[in-house]
């Protein structure tokens, strides 16, 4: 299994404990507000699994799926909405959760659309931020770590629905997407 793995970015004992940084201050900043945690399949699963344990006020979820990467390592420049929302978010406070900003053209079609839905605020929330591969300027509002533009499996991030499972983020070895 792990003849994949170029190295291991990120432990799970430090995704563990940013995961708890976040909660925090989601608890805070959302405190007496009515906040619907919004993730979107599958990458965020395990993210936000555990995130909303860590968020200590009141939520309730639900889930969107979107794709624009389809089986390979490179966006297809389209984002599809494959399972929508249950319930209308007119008026609810938004946070969208993610494993990765990448080219950021999820998150910037995720956010108008669920605007254009009339939601009270919308903002998000990612373990991984890959700015230089950005091709649309957006700032996630939080953001978990940083990474360098090396594709990276794990805490829910996949290669052809791949690896999704490893506790940790690892970069891939270059020839298993190359070959
Ligand atoms: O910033 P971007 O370039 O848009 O890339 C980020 C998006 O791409 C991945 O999803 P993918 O389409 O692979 O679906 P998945 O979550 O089911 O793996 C990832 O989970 C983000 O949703
Ligand atoms: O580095 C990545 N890995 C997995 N899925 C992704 N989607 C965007 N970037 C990535
Ligand atoms: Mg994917």
């Amino acid at each position: 299994m792990e003849q994949v793995i170029d190295r291991i970015l990120l432990s799970e004992e430090e995704l563990q404990a940013k995961v708890k940084e976040l909660g925090a201050q989601i608890s805070a900043d959302y405190e007496g507000k009515d906040l619907l945690v919004v993730g979107i399949l599958k990458g965020a699963l395990v993210f936000m699994a555990d995130l909303i344990r860590a968020i200590k006020i009141p939520v309730t979820i639900d889930f969107m799926a979107v794709s624009s990467y389809g089986q390979g390592a490179k966006s297809s420049g389209a984002v599809r909405i494959l399972k929508d929302l249950d319930k209308a978010v007119e008026d609810r406070h938004i946070l969208i959760v993610e494993d990765i900003v990448d080219t950021g053209l999820t998150l910037n079609y995720l956010i108008d659309n669920l605007k254009s839905r009339g939601a009270a605020s919308v903002k998000t929330c990612t373990i991984l931020d890959k700015p230089n591969r950005r091709t649309i300027p957006i700032e996630p509002d939080y953001n978990g770590f940083t990474i360098p533009d090396e594709f990276v499996v794990g805490y829910g991030l996949d290669y052809a629905e791949k690896y999704r499972h490893f506790p940790f983020v690892a970069v891939l070895k270059r020839e298993v997407y190359e070959s």
